[in-house]
This record gives structure tokens, C-alpha cells and sequence, in this order.
């Protein structure tokens, strides 16, 4: 089939890629040019595991282009797909759906008779029924809108795609579900199962997944805070709880908490529309699972600050992890990022090294100091703080950073590195929602205490934060 793909970042290069890869005919588009230009000569403009073997492919093959041009995207056939940024809006309240409305009224004009518009952009309930009034008054009369929301994770979104979980078609009619089957047809016929429903439902379905994802992981650090106080373990507390397969192992990492281009500002869209819809109350737990989440931000602060001995002026910190999250040089949100921006403000030397987002981060944040290396980020540190857990930190040889630092001291935000290994090697470790428990194994067996466990949280566990941690990171 012939279609395109509107908007071209992190969910529609990939969108558009993937669409050639099993066989369609792409072109996308995008107002961006110097990144339109960098995706027609094949090459991805940011990090994304696999996409660019798809970018060389699709290109090469011919199957997949790029323009700038809306008037040359609605000529090129009648399926479109809608991938365009939907960000907070700047007073926080709410999605910014500027860049939706602009596609549908720059598209329009350009349409053929008979065209379907598919949207895959994260928008409050009752967007399409919105944009399908603007089509008829932006002089598209003959144009159908269905919603198609995507569900890919940054870092796996080529698998996430050719291998979703599910596909969600919202549609207003029987032709635009029939459309979306034969477009995703070799995935379907591998198995990918779908639900087809109306487009309010597809909408609110992306709006309640972050929610609950996001209420997983403020649960879980939610937990953390109460270890913290009891001297429990909140990984091995997850381990066991996740056991129950009502309730799931995943999402149940403890640390940091949650960022990105989608899962704060999904909550807090979801939070406005319900307002405006007159169930506020409905959701406003939301607004608890954000400000748990923000906290810990606050917390990994308060915590770096009393492992620096009580003050940051001066003090010298490596952080490793700039990232939302890993195998992503997205830093939109970042917790680490935040955390190191708050570290140095109080007047700490910072320095940070990411495996893929330096550039952007150097970009977002320019007053702190990267380094190309862990060990160059380490050099002289009094703190290291481990803030997104990139496989390659999870790989570190504690005792070659030894050497290099002023003072062995952890702090793992993301509760992913192995105590035993860094204690072992004489550095003292911290990592929230277990700051007073004993060491645990670390293995995937059952959790067990160790017969050579102690009693009590050893007498030089680290500090705990205090419950009404500083202002926000
Ligand atoms: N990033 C993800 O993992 C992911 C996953 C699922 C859903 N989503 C949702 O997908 C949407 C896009 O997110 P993203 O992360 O790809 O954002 P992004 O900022 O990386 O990409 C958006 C792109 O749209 C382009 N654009 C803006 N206005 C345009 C216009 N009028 N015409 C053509 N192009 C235009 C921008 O230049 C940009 O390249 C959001 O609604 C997001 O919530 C994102
Ligand atoms: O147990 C966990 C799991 C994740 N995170 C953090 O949560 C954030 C989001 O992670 P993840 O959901 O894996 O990344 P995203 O790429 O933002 O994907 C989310 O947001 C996308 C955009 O809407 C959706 O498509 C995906 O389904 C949804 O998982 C990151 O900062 C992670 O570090 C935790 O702190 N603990």
C-alpha cells in the first residue's frame, strides 16, 4: 500500500521504517528539514536500537522516502499517518495540540477524495471527533479519521512495532478497519491480535496504559520510601511481590522514577481532559503518582548531598547517565539530567558521561561538564551517582574506578548495579528503598535472607533522606 507518515521523530521514523520493511510503500514528512534530510540519505538523526540496518534498507529499496512537502504527501495516496508531537503545553496544563491541528489543516487542502487520516499521536479523548469537524471546514469533506495509537517503548521501538503487543484500530467505520487490517497484515497474520473500536475508546486505551504504567512504577518507589524507613529491601520486596501474576515483575524497578517524551506529560494531559470532561476526581490519584515520582528526584538529591559529607559546594560529582532512560539519547524529562542540573545549582561539580545522549544533554544543559568516558566522569569524584542503568554501567569494574576517585562512594538511583560486587570492592553503596537492609543475593531465586545476613543494617549504612526532602530536582 501507499502511505505516509506525518512527523518523523522517535515514533514516526520508526513508524515509517518499519511500514517499509514489511512491504509498503512510504514517504514521510516532516517540517524539520535539516532531519528530514538526514533520514532521505538514510541516515537516523537520533539513537534507536536497529532502526538505521531499516532506514539503509528502506531507502535503498526505493520503498521509503522523505520530504517536507504536505502538498506532495497528499497527493502521494489516501492513507496518512499521524505522528507529529503532541508536548506539554507550557502553562502545564494539558496536551499542546498545536502541532495536530497544523498537519490536519496543512494536509487537507492536499487531500484526495476518499482519504483516511490514522492517527498514532498520544492526544486527549475526543481529538478525532475534534479534527474530524476541522477536515470538513479546512474543505476535506470527503476525509475519514480513525486513531491507531502506538504503544512502542523508546530503545525497543523497532521490535515494539513489527512486534507489538497489540494493535488498537479506532475507527467510525467498517472501511477504515479494513484499511488498518490490510495495512498490518503481516502482523496480524503472525499472531499480533487486535481490538477494534470506536476512536474515543483507542484514545482514552494510550491515555489509561501510561496511567497505569506510571502508578507501577510510583507504587513501587512509593514501597521504597517505606523500606527506607523500615530497613527492608524494596528490590527484593518487588522480586517477591511481582511473583504473583496478578501482579507482574515488570515495571516494578525501584529508583529515579519515571521521565521521557510520554509518561509525565501523558498523566498530566489525562489529568486536564477528565477535568474538562467533569470527572477530575476520577483521576486525581494521577496527581499523586506524580508527585511520588517527582520526589525522587528530591530524594536521590538529599541523598547525594549527605553521602558528599553534608554540603555540595565545591564537592565533585559523576554522574553516569544522562538519558531517560537507556538505549536512548532522548534526555526530554530526564531524571538523571534534572538530578545533575539540581546537584550542580547547589553548587557541586558535576560531570556527566552517557553512552548516546551527551550531545542532546550537553544541548538541554549546558552548564555542567560531560566527559566521553566513565573514567574521565569519575576522576576525582567524592560521589558517583548511577542514574539511568545503561547495560555498559552494570558491566563496571569497581575496582579499576577505585583508584580514580577521591572517595568510594555509590549512589545506584536505578538499584540495578550488584552491592556485593561494589562493597567487596570497599565502596560504599547506597540505592533507594534499601538503605538500611541487609545485603541480599542477588540472584533470580527466590528470595531468601542469607544465612550470613546480619540482623541489623550494618553500622555505616548510609543516612536515610528525610521524608520532606528540598525542593525539586
Ligand atoms: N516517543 C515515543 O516513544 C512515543 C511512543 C508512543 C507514542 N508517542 C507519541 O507520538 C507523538 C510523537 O512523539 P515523538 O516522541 O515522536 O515526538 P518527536 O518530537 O520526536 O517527533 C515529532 C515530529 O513531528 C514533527 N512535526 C511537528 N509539526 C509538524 C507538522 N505540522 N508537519 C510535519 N511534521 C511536524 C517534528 O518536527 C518532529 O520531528 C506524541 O504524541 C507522543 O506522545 C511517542
Ligand atoms: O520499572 C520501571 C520501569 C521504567 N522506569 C522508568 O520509566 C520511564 C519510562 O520507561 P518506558 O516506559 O520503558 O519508556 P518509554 O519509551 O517512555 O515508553 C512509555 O511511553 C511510550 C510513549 O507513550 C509508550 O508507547 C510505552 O508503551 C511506554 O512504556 C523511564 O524513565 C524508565 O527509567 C522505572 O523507573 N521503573
Amino acid at each position: 500500500m501507499k502511505l505516509t507518515v506525518i512527523g518523523t521523530g522517535y515514533l514516526g521514523a520508526v513508524h515509517a521504517a518499519c511500514m517499509a520493511e514489511i512491504g509498503h510503500e512510504v514517504l514521510g514528512v516532516d517540517i524539520d528539514e535539516a532531519k528530514t534530510a538526514a533520514l532521505a540519505a538514510g541516515r537516523t538523526p537520533f539513537y534507536e536500537p536497529g532502526l538505521q540496518e531499516l532506514l539503509t534498507r528502506g531507502t535503498a529499496s526505493g520503498r521509503l522516502r522523505f520530504t517536507t512537502s504536505l502538498r506532495e504527501a497528499g497527493r502521494f495516496g489516501g492513507l496518512h499517518f499521524l505522528c507529529v508531537g503532541t508536548p506539554q503545553r507550557p502553562d502545564g496544563l494539558g496536551a499542546d495540540l498545536r502541532h495536530v491541528d497544523a498537519a490536519v489543516d496543512g494536509l487537507a487542502p492536499h487531500l484526495i477524495p476518499g482519504a483516511l487520516i490514522v492517527g498514532k499521536s498520544t492526544v486527549p479523548v475526543g481529538t478525532a471527533e475534534r479534527l474530524t469537524a476541522r477536515l470538513r471546514a479546512a474543505g476535506a469533506p470527503e476525509a475519514h479519521l480513525a486513531w491507531n495509537p502506538e504503544f512502542l517503548r523508546e530503545g525497543h521501538a523497532v521490535m515494539d512495532t513489527l512486534r507489538p503487543d497489540r494493535l488498537v484500530f479506532g475507527t467510525g467505520s467498517r472501511l477504515a478497519e479494513n484499511v488498518l487490517r490490510e495495512v498490518y497484515a503481516p502482523l496480524i497474520r503472525s499472531g499480533v491480535p487486535y481490538v477494534a473500536t470506536d476512536t474515543a475508546t483507542a484514545e482514552l486505551v494510550k491515555m489509561a496504559a501510561n496511567s497505569f504504567l506510571a502508578t507501577k512504577i510510583s507504587f513501587i518507589n512509593a514501597m521504597a520510601e517505606v523500606c527506607d524507613a523500615a530497613g527492608a529491601d524494596v528490590t527484593v520486596l518487588a522480586h517477591a511481590v511481582g511473583y504473583d501474576h496478578r501482579i507482574g515483575r515488570s515495571f516494578l524497578n525501584a529508583g529515579l522514577g519515571f521521565g521521557g517524551g510520554c509518561l509525565p506529560k501523558d498523566i498530566r494531559a489525562f489529568r486536564a481532559r477528565a477535568a474538562e470532561l467533569g470527572v477530575g476526581p476520577a483521576v486525581a490519584f494521577l496527581a499523586e503518582i506524580d508527585e511520588i515520582n517527582l520526589r525522587q528526584r528530591r530524594r536521590t538529591v538529599e541523598l547525594a548531598t549527605r553521602l558528599a559529607g553534608g554540603e555540595l559546594t565545591g564537592r565533585r560529582i559523576a554522574v553516569l547517565g544522562a538519558a531517560f532512560k537507556p538505549e536512548s539519547d532522548d534526555v526530554r524529562d530526564s531524571p538523571a539530567l534534572a538530578v545533575a542540573a539540581r546537584l550542580h545549582r547547589e553548587g557541586a561539580v558535576v560531570r556527566v558521561h552517557d553512552p548516546q545522549a551527551v550531545d542532546n544533554a550537553r544541548a538541554a544543559c549546558p552548564q555542567l561538564d560531560y566527559a566521553a568516558r566513565v573514567d574521565k566522569a569519575c576522576e576525582g569524584a567524592d560521589v558517583v551517582l548511577h542514574l539511568t542503568d545503561w547495560a555498559e554501567y552494570r558491566a563496571l569494574d569497581p575496582d579499576a574506578l577505585t583508584p580514580l576517585v577521591c572517595r568510594p562512594v555509590l549512589l545506584d538511583a536505578r538499584n540495578s548495579l550488584d552491592p556485593d560486587v561494589w562493597t567487596r570492592a570497599g565502596w560504599r553503596y547506597a540505592a533507594l528503598g534499601r538503605l538500611g537492609a541487609p545485603a541480599q543475593p542477588s540472584s533470580d531465586t527466590p528470595a531468601q535472607p542469607s544465612p550470613d545476613a546480619p540482623d541489623q543494617p550494618s553500622p555505616d549504612a548510609p543516612v536515610q533522606p528525610s521524608p520532606d526532602a528540598p525542593a525539586s530536582a
